[in-house]
């Protein structure tokens, strides 16, 4: 039973690869709660109010998400959980969080990971693809998407936390280690609008996939 997860930084393209995966393989695509999720918009008017109960939030969505994407093979998650604990420890780092939300949040999450239900003697996904894009290219994407509420006109301060926060991934992707990784240029590759990019693209998950099977 696998389960492949998509990572990246805000606008990198994970739900977008998210839907091709899924289609490619046939399994379904388990998205982040974004339309419905009432806390997010909260959160970017008030991050100081509202970063706890976001990570609340987006952590029950995400353990939801996993427990029903392991009843079939092959099925595709856009953002794993190990990334929420990296929004939430910049945001901590920025004020939004004080100390006793801090370590309530690392407790809890470490007690649901002892939980995940991937498989009785597996606790991770099978493959991580990292979508790495550069600042730029975030900004531009964010922009192109464009939800109100993540704008740099909505909130200028919000240029220096998608700058950190991507500058962060760099680090986060070169020390995870909980699967086999790999990482997708997507300055480069625009395997939304370019078939032979996507080509290229899932031919890379493909090889990889065939690699860890054959162990
Ligand atoms: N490789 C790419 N080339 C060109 N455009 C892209 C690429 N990937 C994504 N986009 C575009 O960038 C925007 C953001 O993509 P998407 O919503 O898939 O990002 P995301 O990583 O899921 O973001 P979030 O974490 O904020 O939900 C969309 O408008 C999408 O069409
Ligand atoms: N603070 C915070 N913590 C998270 O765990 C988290 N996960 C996603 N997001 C925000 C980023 C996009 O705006 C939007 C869609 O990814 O939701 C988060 N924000």
């Amino acid at each position: 039973m696998s389960v492949i997860v998509l990572a990246g930084t805000i606008g990198a393209g994970k739900s977008s690869l998210t839907a091709l995966l899924a289609n490619h393989l046939g399994s379904q695509a388990f998205y982040e709660s974004v339309e419905e999720n009432e806390v997010l918009p909260l959160f970017y008017q008030d991050p100081e109010q509202y970063a706890f109960l976001l990570q609340i939030y987006f952590l029950n969505k995400r353990f939801a998400n996993i427990k029903k994407a392991m009843q079939e093979d092959n099925n595709v998650l856009d953002r794993s959980i190990y990334e929420d604990s990296l929004l939430f420890h910049l945001n901590a780092d920025l004020g939004r969080a004080n100390d006793i939300e801090v370590s309530v949040y690392d407790e809890l999450l470490h007690n649901m990971m002892e939980e995940l239900p991937y498989a009785a003697y597996k606790k991770h996904p099978d493959l991580l693809v990292h979508i790495k894009v550069s600042f730029a290219t975030m900004l531009e994407r964010i922009e192109k998407r464009g939800r109100p509420y993540e704008q740099l006109e909505f909130d200028p301060t919000l240029y220096n936390y998608y700058k950190e926060l991507n500058r962060r991934y760099d680090s986060w992707f070169e020390n995870y280690h909980h699967s086999p990784k790999i990482q997708i240029d997507g300055d480069q590759l625009n395997f939304v609008e370019n078939p032979q990019a996507a080509y290229q693209v899932l031919a890379m998950v493909d090889k990889k996939l065939a690699e860890i099977r054959e162990g």
